[in-house]
C-alpha cells in the first residue's frame, strides 16, 4: 500500500507538522514521520493546508435502490470524497425503502464495493415509511450494516405512540431516532416558509410551528422514555430555543443544521427557481441568525448536508410541481468555513467537531472522527482555506445538478481525502477507489 508523507500540514489549523500514512493508519507524526517515511513514500506538499479528520455526514440521500438516474451509491460517495467526507449515513427513503435487514445490507455492500466512503445505512422507523407499523429495527441493528440511526426522513413519524415505541426500542442497541419534524396537517400543500415573502408572492406557507410542535413533543417523549432523539435539519429560531431548553433539562437530544439553512433565506423564493425549494423550507434572516448562534453555542451539535439529488425534470419545472431538496456534499465544508470560520467564531477544531467528531459519535461510527495521532485510522482530509471557487454543478461528482449555491463564490477547497490511508481524492482529483 502506498505510503504518504504529508509535509507541513496544520492539524485542526494548529502548528504545522508532518504526518506519515501507511497500512491504513497514521504511522507517525512530526519528526518521526519524516524519519520513518523512507524513499518510496509519496510526498504531499501540505504548505497552507489544514488537516481535519475525514468528514462524517449524518444525512445523505444516495437514491439507490430506485432512483439511480439521480444518484447511485457510487456517484454519491464520489461526491462525498470530493467534499472531504469519509463516511455518510444513507437515508432510508429509497425504492424499495430501507426497512429490512436485506435492503440495508445491500446499500452497505454497494458502499463497500465502491470504496469511496463508508456507507452507514439509516433504517426506516416504520414499514415503507407509511407511519403505521414499526419496521424491524432490531434485525437492521444486528445485520452486517449495523444500523444505529433510524429515520422516516422525508416523512414525519407523526403517530406519538409509534414515536414513543421507536425511542424505547432503540435503547436496546444504543440507537437513535432521527426525526423529520414536519406536522403533516399544518403543512398540507406547503411550498415555502410561511411569512411575509410567501404572502407577497402567493405560495402556500409552511409555518415554523409545524416544525417546532413536533420537536417539542418529541423531546418530551424522549424524556419520558429515556430514548435518544436526533432532530434533523432544524431550521427555525423557535426550534433552537426548544432544543436549548431540552438540553438544559438533561434530555438526550441532539440536533443538526444544514449548510443551506445556515446561509440562505426565503427571499430566494422570489426567483421562483425550484432549486431553492426544500424541506424544511429556507426561513427568514432571523432564523438563519438563530441557527448560526445555536451551532456556535453547541445547542446544535452537527452540520449535516441533507444532500438530496433530484432529476432535471423534477427541478426544471414550475415551483409548485418541483421536488423538495438540494445537493450539498461538495459544498458543505466551504459553506461552514464561510459562515462559521471566516464570518463567525469557529476555529478548525470546531469545524472538525461539528462535521466529523460529533456526527461520528451520534451515528456510532467508531473509526471516524478520530484524533490525528499515530495509530489512528488514516481517514482524513486536507483543505486549502485560502482557495476560492465559483460553484459549478456541472463540474461536480454528484449525478444531479440541483445545487442552490450554483454561481456563488465560496471559500476553501478540499485537496486530498484519505479513507484508511487510500487517497480517494488526490490534489483535487477523484482517484480510482480501492476495492
Ligand atoms: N430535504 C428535502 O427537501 N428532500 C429530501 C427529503 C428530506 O430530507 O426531507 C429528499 O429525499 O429529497
Ligand atoms: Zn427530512
Ligand atoms: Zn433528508
Amino acid at each position: 500500500m502506498t505510503r504518504y508523507l504529508l509535509r507541513s500540514v496544520a492539524p485542526l489549523g494548529a502548528e504545522r507538522t508532518d504526518l506519515l500514512l501507511g497500512d491504513g493508519v497514521i504511522l507517525a507524526v512530526g519528526a518521526d514521520a519524516r524519519e520513518a517515511a523512507g524513499r518510496d513514500a509519496v510526498v504531499v506538499d501540505g504548505d497552507g493546508l489544514v488537516a481535519l479528520p475525514g468528514l462524517v455526514d449524518l444525512h445523505t440521500h444516495l437514491r439507490e435502490p430506485g432512483r439511480e438516474d439521480t444518484e447511485t451509491v457510487r456517484s454519491g460517495t464520489r461526491a462525498a470524497a470530493a467534499g472531504g467526507f469519509t463516511a455518510v449515513h444513507a437515508m432510508a427513503n429509497t425504492d424499495p425503502v430501507a426497512d429490512t435487514a436485506g435492503v440495508v445490507e445491500q446499500v452497505w455492500r454497494l458502499g463497500r464495493d465502491a470504496g469511496y466512503a463508508d456507507v452507514r445505512p439509516v433504517g426506516a422507523v416504520t414499514i415503507g415509511l407509511a407511519g403505521e407499523r414499526l419496521a424491524e429495527l432490531g434485525a437492521m441493528a444486528t445485520s452486517a450494516a449495523r444500523v444505529r440511526v433510524f429515520s422516516d426522513d422525508g416523512k414525519c413519524v407523526w403517530d406519538p405512540v409509534l414515536m414513543r415505541r421507536a425511542l424505547e426500542y432503540t435503547r436496546a442497541f444504543d440507537g437513535v431516532v432521527a426525526q423529520h419534524a414536519q406536522e403533516p396537517r399544518l403543512t398540507q400543500g406547503s411550498q415555502m416558509h410561511e411569512g411575509a415573502v410567501s404572502a407577497e408572492i402567493g405560495l402556500a406557507g409552511w409555518p415554523a410551528v409545524a416544525e417546532e410542535a413536533i420537536i417539542a413533543r418529541d423531546v418530551l417523549l424522549a424524556e419520558h422514555v429515556g430514548g435518544r432523539l436526533h432532530v434533523q435539519h432544524l431550521s427555525t429560531a423557535g426550534s433552537v430555543e426548544i432544543v436549548r431548553w431540552a438540553k438544559a433539562r438533561g434530555i438526550r437530544v441532539t440536533a443538526e443544521a444544514t449548510p443551506h439553512h445556515l446561509l440562505l433565506t426565503d427571499e430566494l423564493a422570489r426567483t421562483y427557481d425550484p432549486v431553492f425549494k426544500v424541506n424544511p423550507p429556507l426561513r427568514t434572516a432571523e432564523d438563519v441568525e438563530a441557527v448560526r448562534a445555536g451551532l456556535a453555542d453547541g445547542t446544535i451539535d452537527v452540520v449535516a448536508t441533507d444532500h438530496a439529488p433530484h432529476a432535471a425534470q423534477d427541478k426544471d419545472c414550475e415551483w409548485s410541481a418541483a421536488a423538495f431538496g438540494m445537493t450539498g456534499l461538495e459544498t458543505a465544508l466551504s459553506v461552514v468555513q464561510h459562515v462559521m470560520v471566516d464570518d463567525g467564531p469557529f476555529g478548525w477544531a470546531d469545524v472538525a467537531r461539528v462535521l466529523s467528531v460529533t456526527p461520528a459519535a451520534i451515528g456510532g461510527v467508531t473509526d471516524h472522527g478520530r484524533p490525528l495521532e499515530a495509530g489512528e485510522p488514516a481517514s482524513l482530509v486536507l483543505v486549502d482555506p485560502a482557495a476560492r471557487t465559483v460553484v459549478d454543478p456541472a463540474a461536480q461528482a454528484t449525478a444531479s445538478r440541483n445545487s442552490p449555491f450554483a454561481g456563488r463564490e465560496l471559500p476553501g477547497a478540499v485537496r486530498w481525502t484519505f479513507l484508511r490511508g487510500h487517497a480517494t481524492l488526490a490534489d483535487g482529483v477523484l482517484t480510482e477507489a480501492d476495492r
